[in-house]
């Protein structure tokens, strides 16, 4: 019968999928445990019920305490305690930096000092990688509701990086070249899959032309002009067609990591004059939420050991070779410079260590 429970990658995917719906699931680190909701997600019943104890909190990462200006006693997070009588928007207007222009008069908060902030970490973690805002609500239990998905800490490491299997491969023409093969790859975790673009027969012996492409709705699909996605992935198959063979890995990161409806919330926070950097620190992110291990495991699935990666961020390089992955050389990629992303790409240099 074993067999057929869940194993604890997969209480993860159903943890994640239960958030985003709004449904609170149980953390639980041996015998403490704790209802975990996210707060964006909660419907007002569900808000009144989490909180009706008094024994609730919030927690926020520290990039969002700073900007409520909140004293940190939890190192990367804080958790504010939440009144049986807390509204609806005022959970919003804590979570949500949308309003923080035109309502700044929020607080003054004090976060709780005494206690554990171990579920409430778990908590964020996961609700990161759902792609929600990091701020989750947290009850303490003693006993865990037996509708609700029960995960154990553990299971939520962020250092449990989820296995990929190949799916399938076909040939896929495309207008860089007619000699390429579309991969696809499935964690097991629920997660997103990720693509393998195959330009020729790409020799595992030799380093590898190569480029890791974080996914970018508005600049690749779209066409926008605010970021440099869409040229630097047009430019990178042209560059492997010319070459005869290479790989570009398309793993769906969006947002660097923080989902396309965070990243839209990042755009809207950089037309009120935010910059990137900024925007992903007012709604709790840090800089770069990406892991390019992720990189690694494909191009070791592929059977490559050593590539030229085509990338100006010194991240990617740094990831690959602790990842045991040999990066022979840098090719440098800049294209696609607009009025529009100028200042885009000049933060990127200046705040995220981008070589120009
Ligand atoms: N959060 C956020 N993500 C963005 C923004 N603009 C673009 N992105 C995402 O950033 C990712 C691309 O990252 P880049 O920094 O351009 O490139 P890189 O992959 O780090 O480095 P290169 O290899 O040199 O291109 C994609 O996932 C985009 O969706 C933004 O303003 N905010
Ligand atoms: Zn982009």
């Amino acid at each position: 019968m074993d067999a057929l429970f869940p194993s604890l990658p997969e209480l993860v995917s159903r943890a994640r999928a239960d958030l985003r719906i709004g449904l609170p699931i149980v953390v639980e680190d041996g015998q403490t445990r704790a209802l975990v909701a996210a707060a964006e997600a909660l419907s007002a019943p569900r808000l009144s019920a989490m909180v009706a104890h008094g024994t609730a909190e919030l927690a926020l990462t520290h990039r969002r305490a700073e900007t409520l200006k909140i004293r940190l006693y939890d190192g990367d997070l804080v958790r504010l305690p939440l009144s049986p009588d807390l509204r609806p928007a005022d959970l919003q207007a804590m979570i949500d930096p949308a309003g923080d222009l035109s309502t700044p008069m929020k607080g003054p908060f004090n976060a709780r000092r005494e206690g554990s902030a171990t579920l409430a970490r778990a908590g964020l973690a996961l609700a990161k990688s759902a792609r929600i805002l990091p701020a989750v609500v947290v009850r303490p239990v003693a006993q865990a509701p037996a509708m609700l998905t029960r995960v154990p800490i553990d299971a939520i490491a962020p250092q449990t990086p989820a296995r990929l299997a190949s799916v399938i491969n076909a040939r896929l023409p495309i207008a860089a070249t007619i000699d390429a093969r579309l991969h696809i790859f499935r964690p097991n975790d629920g997660g997103e899959e990720h693509y393998a673009v195959e330009i020729g027969r790409p020799d595992r012996s030799n380093p590898v032309l190569a480029r890791l492409h974080s996914a970018c709705f508005t600049g690749d699909v779209l066409g926008s002009l605010k970021c440099d996605c869409g040229p630097q992935l047009n430019t990178a198959l042209e560059a492997m067609a010319a070459a005869g063979s290479g790989i570009l890995l398309y793993l769906n990161q969006e947002g660097r990591g923080i989902g396309l409806a965070n990243k839209v919330r990042a755009y809207a926070l950089q037309d009120q004059g935010f910059d990137t950097v900024e925007a992903n620190h007012r709604l709790g992110f840090d800089d770069d939420e990406r892991d390019f291990g992720l990189g690694a495991a494909l191009l070791r699935e592929m059977d490559v050991g050593q590539v030229r990666l085509m990338t100006n961020n010194p991240r990617k390089v740094a990831q690959l070779q602790a990842e045991g992955i040999d990066v022979v050389e840098r090719v440098p990629l800049w294209v696609g410079e607009t009025r529009f992303n100028r200042d885009y790409l000049r933060i990127k240099s200046e705040k995220s260590g981008h070589i120009t």
